[in-house]
């Protein structure tokens, strides 16, 4: 099923989700369109979560939830038949081939069994799973496994898949291998894609649009050229303790970023999509609470008039523009 290119895939609003003692999901608000969306945000910022919501895995506590025009709650069942779901850890059975797994999920979506042969072997060879198809998954490397999975949540032909940190545990070059595949998902069958990343920038190149989640809240939602204006900035507001500004500010000038301050806030230059990546990884080092991250946009005083200086953080590594 093709979705028209005017229907959102998923919308929610005000979603909540507590778990005892958690709020996973924050009142969260959020539009995806066809193609493919980057879901990213540091471990436990409540990515699977969302997922299994829109799966009709886990109801909600509050909220609203449309997947493909259907609520979860009372179509899970069609919301399954139309959705592919790539779950984030291993869940293939060791004693099966990668081919006879296949093959068992497509029958088991209702596919006749000549056209779920066919379309296990479509998708087995779509992800590169050639002779290792007929080994058992036990003896797999991680690569090969999160392959696997890829090709079972396709076998049925969905509209939409959801992907769960498909890239974890890879190296860099399987890794690059994998976002290739997840991009010819949607070019090759017309899929939409929904997939999460904990690392900010690892979708960059392959996601059309990026929705950031922070703490179960949105941090940001735009197309990934917006994000990724290479003489932009951003401007970051960490909580922590008296100084946490300074502190991280540093910590970006000790690793190449232009950074300096902005009235409590940090600004920091992105001109490479790793950055965003760094100041996540420095706000963690530091045990600091990341609570926004905005494209910095300039004001036109700023534009007319010479920035002031900011001697501190104003350093060999070109912080002021
Ligand atoms: N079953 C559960 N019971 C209690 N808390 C949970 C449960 N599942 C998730 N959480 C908590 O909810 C928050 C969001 O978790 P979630 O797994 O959705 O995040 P995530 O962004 O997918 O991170 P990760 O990639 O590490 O799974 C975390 O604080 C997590 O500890």
């Amino acid at each position: 099923m093709d979705v028209a290119a005017d229907q959102q895939v998923v919308a929610t609003q005000g979603l909540t989700k507590q778990y005892a003692g958690v709020t996973a999901l924050d009142e969260l608000s959020l539009e995806i369109s066809p193609g493919i969306t980057g879901v990213v945000g540091v471990n436990g910022a409540g990515k699977s979560t969302l997922i299994k919501i829109l799966l009709g895995l886990l109801p909600a506590t509050s909220g609203s939830v449309r997947v493909l025009g259907m609520d979860p709650r009372s179509s899970a069942r069609d919301i399954r038949a139309l959705v592919g779901y790539m779950p984030e850890h291993d869940c293939l059975p060791a004693d099966v081939t990668a081919a006879d797994f296949v093959l068992h999920m497509a029958t088991m979506s209702g596919l006749p069994r000549q056209a779920s042969r066919e379309r296990a072997s479509d998708v087995l060879r779509h992800v590169g799973l050639d002779e290792e198809r007929h080994r058992a998954m036990g003896g797999y490397s991680t690569g090969m496994k999160q392959r696997a999975k890829l090709a079972q949540a396709l076998v049925h032909d969905p509209a939409l898949v959801f992907l769960d940190e498909p890239t974890s545990g890879l190296d860099p070059r399987a890794r690059d291998d994998m976002l290739d595949l997840i991009a010819r998902v949607h070019t090759d069958f017309g899929i939409s894609v929904v997939v999460t990343s904990h690392l900010l920038g690892e979708l960059e190149r392959t996601a059309d649009r990026i929705v950031v989640l922070d703490s179960g809240r949105l941090l940001r939602a735009s197309s990934t050229s917006d994000l990724t204006q290479t003489t932009g900035t951003v401007l970051v507001e960490v909580l922590g303790p008296e100084g946490s500004d300074r502190l991280l500010g540093q910590a970006l000038l000790d690793r190449g970023i232009g950074a300096w301050p902005v009235g409590g806030d940090v600004e920091v230059r992105v001109d490479r999509p790793e950055v965003l990546d760094a100041i996540r990884d420095a706000a963690v080092d530091l045990d600091l609470g990341l609570v926004r991250l905005q494209e910095r946009r300039h004001t036109l005083d700023e534009v007319f008039l010479p920035p002031p200086s900011s001697p501190a953080l104003e350093t060999h590594a070109g912080g002021h523009p």
